[in-house]
């Protein structure tokens, strides 16, 4: 694990290495050396025998003491102070895996700056990449967090170890996976990014906090976050969500664009379902200004034909013109899913979240991740909305989606405890376009 520190420290209940402040020892002393010479972030070894030599793919393990080598004038003495005087909150640990990846390029700037997490909350950074990749790009990610100068981002730790990394994670935001290769189908892909989810749900459940939220981005997302819920039993399995936000706020956009009005005003918008092409937007409950959105926009043969697929194919309209993927609008979603579940939702409003089916008003089968709409109660507690309006068209859109869920726990249920032989009945590709 390699660490960088930031301006404020704030002392976990670990045992930290402390250049500057702590034990001496012959090995901290090499490492005192380097931070003298102003070195402000330190591969550390997996407990070396001192005088070992080191090489950066070894790099594992160790913490070092946050605060010692800051480069500002703060004092770490002064924390408990500091903090009573900004009134913040303790820190949160974020871990987010995919780190070197598109997306987090966009996303780690967000939550650092206190726009998701709230400008009263220091957080602490775990960046994990995958055991085959070089750490050299998370070290450049840490290295530009750290020339960003943000006042809440307290500490940032990188490494390849799940086990190290998801240590008392309060939230974990998972972004790691293998990307789909021309012609992969989905169905190969449930299975190779399923194994990610299974080791990464293990490890949540040995290492992070009870109360973990957990946000799975990777693809297909819905069923990675089954997977990572399913062996994850010590975590609350409500504390489980697979990202749709991204969904809602391209139908939120199309809706505006159709209704000629400004997006603040379409309100109540749920995208229902896997985040696929069975994905299903809700017309029929949301709002424009207030008033049902179908009789603002009085095109019935728009919303049942054009509005979902047009939703679900933005993605791949902005890659063929990008010829990328749209990392930065994923960034932003993820940011607002985030925000969704940390603050309160305001009345009238909802979010779309895939999360655990248990317990559903709508009668969606048990044991799925699937979206619904949500509201939160602020700090990641959060309910499914039981007041939506389901007509005969809306069902059928829904069961398709369900039956696709459905479908893809039978695909990788050799990942889930009890493990038993996968039997896919995978018909068709409905992965959307322009994902990686
Ligand atoms: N749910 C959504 O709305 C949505 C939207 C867009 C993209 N996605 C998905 O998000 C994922 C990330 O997208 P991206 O554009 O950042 O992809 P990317 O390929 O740029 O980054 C993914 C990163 O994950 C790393 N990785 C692979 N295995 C890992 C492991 N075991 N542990 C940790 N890291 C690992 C890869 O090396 C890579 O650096 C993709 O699966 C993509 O399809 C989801």
């Amino acid at each position: 694990m390699i660490q960088i520190a930031a301006p404020f420290g704030v002392k976990g209940d670990r045992q930290y290495v402390t250049p500057q402040f702590g034990k001496s020892n012959a090995c901290n002393s090499a490492l005192n050396a380097n931070f003298a010479e102003g070195l402000r972030w330190q591969t550390i070894h997996p407990r070396p025998k001192c005088g070992q030599t080191e090489t950066r793919s070894q790099a594992t393990l160790q913490s070092v003491n946050d605060s010692a080598f800051s480069q500002l004038s703060y004092d770490p003495k002064n924390e408990d102070q500091e903090l009573l005087k900004h009134a913040l909150k303790p820190t949160l640990t974020v871990a987010v895996s995919g780190a070197a990846g598109q997306i987090a390029q966009h996303l780690l700037f967000m939550l650092a700056s206190g726009g998701c997490f709230g400008m009263d909350q220091p957080i602490a950074f775990r960046l994990l990449a995958s055991r085959q990749e070089s750490l050299a790009p998370l070290e450049g990610m840490a290295m530009e967090l750290e020339d960003s100068l943000y006042p809440l981002l307290r500490k940032v730790e990188i490494g390849n170890e799940p086990l190290t990394m998801f240590r008392d994670a309060d939230w974990a935001v998972l972004l790691g996976a293998v990307p789909r290769a021309a012609g992969t189908e989905r169905a190969h892909l449930l299975d190779i990014n399923g194994q990610i989810y299974q080791e990464q749900g293990r490890a949540l459940n040995e290492v992070a906090s009870r109360d973990c939220k957990v946000l799975v981005v990777g693809n297909p997302c819905n069923t990675n976050a089954l997977i990572c819920m399913e062996n994850a039993p010590r975590l609350q399995r409500r504390n489980f969500h697979a990202l749709m936000r991204l969904d809602e706020n391209r139908a939120r956009c199309q809706l505006a664009h159709k209704a000629q009005r400004f997006y603040t005003a379409i309100t109540n918008l749920c995208v229902w379902g896997n985040h696929s092409t069975t994905q299903v937007p809700d017309f029929l409950n949301a709002h424009i200004g207030g008033e049902p959105a179908m009789e603002v926009v009085q095109d019935e043969q728009w919303f049942r034909h054009d509005f979902t697929p047009t939703v679900a194919g933005r993605g791949g309209e902005i890659a063929s013109r990008l010829e990328r993927s749209p990392a930065a609008s994923t960034a932003v979603a993820v940011a607002d899913a985030v925000k969704s579940l940390v603050e309160p939702t305001a009345e009238g409003e909802c979010f779309s979240s895939a999360v655990c089916t248990d317990g559903n008003p709508y009668g969606i089968r048990e044991g799925l991740i699937c979206s619904m709409p949500c509201w939160s109660q602020g700090e990641g507690r959060y309910h499914v909305c039981d007041d939506f309006a389901i007509d005969d068209w809306l069902r059928e859109k829904i069961l398709e989606s369900e039956d696709e869920l459905i479908r893809e726990r039978e695909c990788v249920s050799h990942l889930l405890p009890n493990a038993e032989p996968a039997a896919c009945r995978i018909m068709r590709e409905t992965s959307l376009p322009g994902e990686s």
